[in-house]
């Protein structure tokens, strides 16, 4: 077991920001913390570092309790948090280097792991620029090398991604794939469901300071009764055809707004035959027919109530 938090609380006056939370993760695993603004992710994060002093509860990280001294931890520790912490004054290399050496004292190994980190994140052209000059997505990457170039066992990132362009959040996401193949625990926080999905081997879904669920992705989906969403293109039906379309076997739902029909379904076999048989012999034209399995915003969405993104 690399993280065990058990039963931990912690309140900001009278908001309760994380509330009775358990979690564990192995040893190997890409774990994501998914979760809209406000959720607790970061708070979440703080108090696993012991930056932020909890109410209850109790954090072990590599089978040790964690503390604010706890070093040995901290040290096989890299974090990468949301606000990007380099120093303006230092370049690019300087920056990794000066990072790297508060955990490894070897002024050559030193050397040899801020040149690695900067190939991780492909900045070998930026190595004399300054925080600066770099743009958002360089600066992110940097960010990212800083808090890796010890070669931590365990990785942290609070939402990495998030006003990043497109190019640089696909290399980030692939490095972060290429470190947890070379043995690094990660755990991932983001309020972007296609990341965890794309990228995490165990996933919580986290919502008012709670772990709502948690499981693979295919596991979180079997949680819920959505199992396929039809959407179709329809210019006219009448409000009774509308009910007798709720009233086919496995039917969840049927909303139709301007010329959108949404039809959601329990998992079940021929679902979109019969709501297509059911359209040809009432003679309702249709086009434009699209079938989507559920996504982890349902799974949201049918637990909560509410968007992962509202
Ligand atoms: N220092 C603080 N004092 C008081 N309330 C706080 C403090 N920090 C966070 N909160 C509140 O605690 C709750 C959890 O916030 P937190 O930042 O941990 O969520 P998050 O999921 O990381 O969201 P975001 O993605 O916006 O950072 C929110 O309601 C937030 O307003």
């Amino acid at each position: 077991m690399i993280v065990q938090v058990n039963n931990l609380v912690k309140r900001y006056d009278h908001l309760v920001a994380i509330d009775h939370l358990n979690l564990e993760i192995q040893k190997g695993e890409i774990f994501g913390l998914l979760g809209p603004n406000g959720s607790g992710k970061t708070t979440f994060i703080n108090c696993l570092l012991s930056l932020l002093k909890y109410d209850k509860g109790t954090i072990e990280i590599f089978g040790q309790p964690m503390s604010p001294v706890a070093y040995d931890i901290k040290r096989n520790i890299g974090v990468i948090f949301q606000n990007i912490a380099v120093f303006e004054e230092l370049t690019v290399y300087e920056n990794i280097s000066y990072f790297c050496s508060l955990y490894i004292k070897d002024n050559a190994e030193v050397k040899r792991l801020t040149k690695e980190a900067i190939a991780f994140v492909s900045l070998e052209d930026y190595v004399k620029y300054y925080p600066k000059k770099l743009s958002g997505g360089l600066l992110r990457r940097l960010n990212i090398a800083c808090g890796i170039a010890h070669k931590p066992k365990l990785i942290i990132l609070d939402e990495p991604t998030v006003a990043v362009d497109p190019q640089s959040r696909n290399k980030i996401l692939e490095g972060i794939k290429e470190l947890n193949q070379q043995g690094a625990t990660v755990i991932y926080t983001t309020h972007y469901m296609e990341e965890v999905e794309q990228l995490c081997s165990r996933i919580a879904i986290m919502d008012k300071g709670k772990i709502i669920a948690k499981g693979t992705k295919e596991e979180l989906k079997e949680m819920i009764s959505l199992g396929e969403k039809i959407t179709l293109e329809v210019f006219h039906i009448t409000p009774d055809q509308i009910q007798h379309l709720r009233e086919l076997p496995h039917i969840l739902s049927v909303e139709y707004t301007d010329t959108t029909l949404t039809i959601k379904s329990s998992k079940g076999k021929n679902n979109l035959i019969h709501i297509l048989e059911f359209l040809t012999t009432n003679s309702i034209p249709f086009h434009q027919v699209f079938t989507e399995h559920p996504t982890l915003n349902d799974v949201f969405l049918e637990i909560t109530g509410k968007e992962l993104r509202d």
